[in-house]
């Protein structure tokens, strides 16, 4: 059994907000990750929801800044939520800029020499993290979600659709919705896969992987704001993930949030529905 290592603890409303590192088989590297228990973890199995978040982050941000835990505990879930990346791995670039490397893994399974060895957040979010979880806290298993923002938004929506019947529900805030066709998503996945593998990109695009999506009933629940100067840049493009849903007759909700922008003022504004949505799904 992984050993895992507290580095962190404190009382938040109710429960614990905390975090742990362990040594991840799957990124052969040392990662960290946060966990909220609400004070009903002393007593019962919970439903898990993972949030996945998005460029430049670590397992920091999502706690200090969206508000979740008081939402968390009236709900009874427990939330997760691992770094962006592979730390330390010391490869060629890997800290050269904010959106590539280090802080942006795109919860994909890199192909490409030499991102490939480490880059497999794909592998570590979908099975090694939820094996870490079911085995130190207390779970039901079988009962999870998963949500996320901006590129972990799309992290969360393609976990989803890649492993069909594995999450209850998914939610998203202002994912990367098409990133075989915006700025960020043409350089990492040149990066991570390669420019000569553009056919494998498709495998990883949330807008491409709705039409062949086999398994149970899923809804893509989906927030944008207005006032987002990412989805102005047409890093965001929600309006194609729509288009591809209504092709594929796929459920997908999108609420437009006007006036909010990309920050996390926005996601703490609107984390308490979100939490609501996936506890539906879970109990
Ligand atoms: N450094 C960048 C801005 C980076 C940024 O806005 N990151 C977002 C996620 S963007 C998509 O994945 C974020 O969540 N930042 C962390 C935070 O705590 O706000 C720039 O200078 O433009």
């Amino acid at each position: 059994m992984t050993v895992i290592t507290l580095i962190s603890s404190n009382k938040c409303f109710g429960g614990l907000q905390k975090i742990y590192s362990h040594k991840s088989k799957e990124l052969d590297c040392e990662m960290k990750f946060a966990i909220f228990l609400p004070a009903a973890a002393a007593d019962e199995k919970l439903p898990v929801v993972y949030w996945l978040s998005g460029l430049t982050c670590n397992e920091t941000n999502f706690i200090q800044k969206a508000g979740a835990q008081r939402y968390a505990s009236e709900q009874g879930l427990i939330v997760v939520c691992p770094d962006t990346s592979p730390r330390g791995v010391n490869l060629p670039g890997e800290d050269d800029s904010w959106d590539f490397g280090s802080g942006a893994g795109f919860y994909v399974d890199a192909t490409k020499d030499p991102w490939s060895k480490h880059y497999k957040m794909f592998s570590y979010v979908t099975q090694e993290l939820i094996d870490v979880i079911n085995n130190n806290f207390p779970t039901v298993p079988d009962k999870q979600s998963i949500m996320g923002h901006s590129m972990g938004g799309h992290g969360a929506l393609i976990c989803a659709l890649k492993n069909p019947g594995l999450y209850k529900s998914v939610s998203a805030f202002a994912p990367i919705s098409n990133p075989t066709k915006c700025p960020w998503g043409l350089k990492a996945f040149g990066g991570y896969f390669g420019e000569e593998s553009k056919d494998e990109w498709k495998n990883w695009d949330a807008s491409e992987l709705v039409a062949g999506y086999n398994g149970p009933p899923l809804e893509l629940y989906v927030d944008q704001g207005s006032e987002d100067s990412f989805l102005k840049d047409g890093q965001l493009l929600p309006n194609n993930l729509v288009e591809a849903c209504k092709v594929a007759q796929f459920p997908c909700v999108l609420n437009m949030r006007e006036g909010y922008d990309h920050s996390y003022f926005y996601i703490a504004s609107f984390i308490g529905e979100h939490l609501a949505y996936h506890a539906r799904h879970l109990k």
